[in-house]
């Protein structure tokens, strides 16, 4: 996919690596990006500084809840409105911590099949649209590296799966939609020094943790989507770990076509 021109939506876009994928997009000559986040304050101050980089037409907030059908609803509708068009919708928001995990279910599980839902709806050739491409944001611990959160292992697990069978052939031929999967190890946001905060809550050492990874900054997980979304086929899963060039997993294969 050539991303001149694009209008791309990123949820989760006030922080972290979403707001690095929003500044990624727009420097690869994306027109447009719609900056949803749940925290007006952060997200408004973040389309400010991404306006003044990139230009004032090119990036718009809008206050979104992931979890409310509605919220998500008008988000898509303001950005055509907006922008003209849909082309490539990065579902990122989420959260870690199992002391809430109701709520890291609705975020991390509902809010991406609601994104991936309207994305279809928006941009599948089946509803008269011009098709696109998802990202959906899952993690490194969706691939079976163990955190001190297992239901915030098991929500990226879902992501991994879900990304991979709504590429099921017969479903994918009808809406012309790529969509992709990348999980980022160990990146420099809020998130990771939560992570952090629990393993010393649980007594462990947290320096023998941190020499299994490199740090990386939001920027290179933000390349990595950038790249799967020029290269990367529908239904695939990319890492993004350690500094290191993102790659594609290879999965055993069940049935052979
Ligand atoms: N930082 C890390 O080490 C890793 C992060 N990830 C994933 O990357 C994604 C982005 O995380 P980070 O940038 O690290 O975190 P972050 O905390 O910097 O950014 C997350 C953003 O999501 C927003 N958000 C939270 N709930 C929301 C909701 N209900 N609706 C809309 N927006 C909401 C927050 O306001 C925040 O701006 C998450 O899905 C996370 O699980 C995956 C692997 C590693
Ligand atoms: C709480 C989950 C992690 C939140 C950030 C994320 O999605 C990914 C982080 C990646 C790496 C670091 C997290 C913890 C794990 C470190 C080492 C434990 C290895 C244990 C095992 O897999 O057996």
């Amino acid at each position: 996919m050539d991303l001149n021109g694009k209008v791309a939506i990123v949820t989760g876009a006030a922080n972290g690596i979403g707001l690095a994928t929003v500044k990624h997009l727009l420097k690869n000559g994306a027109k447009g990006v719609a900056m949803c986040d749940i925290d007006s304050q952060n997200g408004e101050e973040a389309a400010l500084l991404v306006t003044k980089e990139y230009g004032e037409d090119r990036a718009i907030f809008i206050k979104t809840d992931v979890t409310e059908q509605q919220d998500l609803e008008d988000a898509f509708r303001k950005t055509k409105e907006t922008f003209g068009s849909i082309d490539i919708v990065v579902n990122n928001a989420g959260i870690v911590g199992d002391y809430r995990w109701e709520r890291e279910i609705k975020i991390n599980v509902e809010g991406v099949v609601r994104g991936t839902q309207l994305a279809l709806e928006y941009m599948g050739k089946h509803k008269g649209g011009e098709g696109g491409a998802v990202v959906n944001v899952a993690s490194v611990a969706g691939l079976g590296l163990k955190s001190a959160c297992p239901v915030y292992d098991g929500t990226k697990f879902f992501v991994v799966g879900y990304s991979q069978a709504i590429s099921f052939p017969p479903l994918d031929k009808s809406h012309g939609v790529r969509v992709l999967c990348i999980c980022p190890g160990f990146t420099d946001t809020p998130i990771a020094t939560g992570v952090l905060n629990a393993y010393e809550n649980l007594k462990v050492d947290t320096k023998e943790i941190m020499s299994y990874f490199t740090m990386q900054q939001p920027d290179h997980v933000a390349e990595g989507i950038v790249h799967i979304l020029r290269e990367g086929a529908t239904g695939t899963v990319w890492v993004s770990n350690n500094c290191q060039p993102v790659y594609q997993v290879d999965f055993p294969e069940l049935v052979k076509p």
